[in-house]
C-alpha cells in the first residue's frame, strides 16, 4: 500500500531554563519549561533520511539558553515570541514554530514574620520558595505571518466552605445523590485563554499585567459567584474575564469538582452540621467549557490539556 507522510513536527521538548536577573543584591528568577516544535517542508528526511533542511533539536535546546541571556526572560509569552520568530525566519525550510512554555513561580522568602512579605523589609534577596503548585502556562505559534498567543494555568487550586448548593437536577432510578443547599464547592483550575493579538502590526499586550488580571478575575468570580452548580460559576468566571479584558477574546476552563462528603458522625453521638468531610480524591466531577467573546470562532482545542 502507498503511504504518504502527514502532519509532523519535531523539537526539543522540556527544556528547563533558569534565569537569573540580578539587580544588585536583589535577585529575580524565572524558571521555564520551554518545549520547542518546528514543522515545515521535512518530506525529505522522513522519506529519504536527508538531513539538509533539519536544524538539530539540539540547536533548538542550545537556542532556548542562549535567548535566556541574550534577550532575558520578560514574561513566558515574550521569551516564546523571540522564539519562534527566530526559527521561523532565519530557517527558510521551517514553516511554523510551536513554542509550549510551563511557568514556575517562586516567592521570595521572609525572615521575620509572615507579615513582613507585605512590609517588604525582611525579605532575603536571594532566597525564593515556590510558590504552591500552581503553573502558568504559555502557547505561542507563528508561521510567519500570524500570531496565536494561549496563555493560561493549571493546578490554581480553589475553595468556597459555603454559597454553594445543587439540586433541581434530572433523577432517574440510579439517581441517589442528595440535593445540596449549602456545599463546599472546591476545584482546581485549568484555564486556556486566547488573545486577540495576531500580529505585529498591532499593540502587543503587556503579558505579565493581562497574566495577573486574568487570574485575580478568575479568583474574584469564583469567590463573589452564589453558585448553584460548577457550570455557573465556570461561566461567571470566564465571563468576568472577557468582559474586563479587551485584549482576550476565549477562555477555556477544565474544572475538576473535588468532592467534599459529609460524614455521618451519627454513630458516634455527634451532630454535623455542615463541619466534617471527607475530601475524596476520585472520582470527580469533570466541568469543561469556553466562553467567548460574541461573534469570534472558537480557536482552543477541546482537549485543551496538553496545551
Ligand atoms: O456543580 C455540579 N455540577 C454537576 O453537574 C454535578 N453533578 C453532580 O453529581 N454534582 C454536581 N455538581
Amino acid at each position: 500500500m502507498p503511504t504518504i507522510l502527514g502532519q509532523n513536527q519535531y523539537g526539543k521538548a522540556e527544556n528547563r531554563v533558569v534565569r537569573v536577573t540580578r539587580d544588585g543584591d536583589t535577585h529575580h528568577i524565572k524558571d521555564l519549561n520551554v518545549s520547542v516544535a518546528l514543522s515545515g517542508e521535512m518530506e525529505d528526511v522522513h522519506y529519504s533520511g536527508s538531513n539538509a533542511h533539519v536544524l538539530p533539536t539540539d540547536t533548538t535546546k542550545n537556542t532556548v539558553f542562549a535567548f535566556a541571556k541574550e534577550h532575558g526572560i520578560e514574561s513566558a509569552e515574550q521569551f516564546g515570541i523571540h522564539l519562534a520568530r527566530h526559527f521561523v525566519t532565519s530557517q527558510e525550510p521551517i514553516k511554523q514554530a510551536r513554542i509550549r512554555i510551563e511557568e514556575y513561580a517562586w516567592d521570595r522568602i521572609a525572615t521575620s514574620d509572615a507579615n513582613s512579605r507585605f512590609i517588604g523589609s525582611d525579605e532575603v534577596n536571594h532566597s525564593f520558595v515556590r510558590r504552591n503548585q500552581e503553573i502558568r502556562t504559555a502557547q505561542i505559534t507563528f508561521d510567519g505571518e500570524k500570531w496565536q498567543v494561549i496563555s493560561g494555568l493549571k493546578d490554581l487550586t480553589v475553595l468556597n466552605s459555603t454559597n454553594s448548593e445543587f439540586w433541581g437536577y434530572v433523577k432517574d432510578k440510579y439517581t441517589t445523590l442528595k440535593e445540596a443547599y449549602d456545599r463546599i464547592l472546591a476545584t482546581d483550575v485549568s484555564a486556556r485563554w486566547r488573545y486577540n493579538w495576531t500580529s505585529d502590526e498591532q499593540r502587543m499586550p503587556n503579558w505579565e499585567k493581562s497574566y495577573e488580571q486574568a487570574r485575580k478575575h478568575m479568583l474574584h468570580a469564583f469567590a463573589e459567584t452564589y453558585s448553584l452548580s460548577l457550570q455557573q460559576t465556570l461561566y461567571q468566571m470566564g465571563s468576568r474575564i472577557i468582559n474586563s479584558r479587551s485584549e482576550i477574546d476565549e477562555i477555556r476552563f477544565s474544572l475538576p469538582n473535588n468532592h467534599h462528603f459529609l460524614v455521618d458522625l451519627e454513630p458516634f453521638g455527634l451532630k454535623n452540621d455542615n463541619e466534617v468531610y471527607f475530601a475524596a480524591d476520585r472520582p470527580y466531577g469533570l466541568i469543561e467549557g469556553t466562553v467567548l467573546r460574541d461573534g469570534v470562532e472558537p480557536q482552543i482545542p477541546v482537549d485543551m490539556t496538553n496545551l
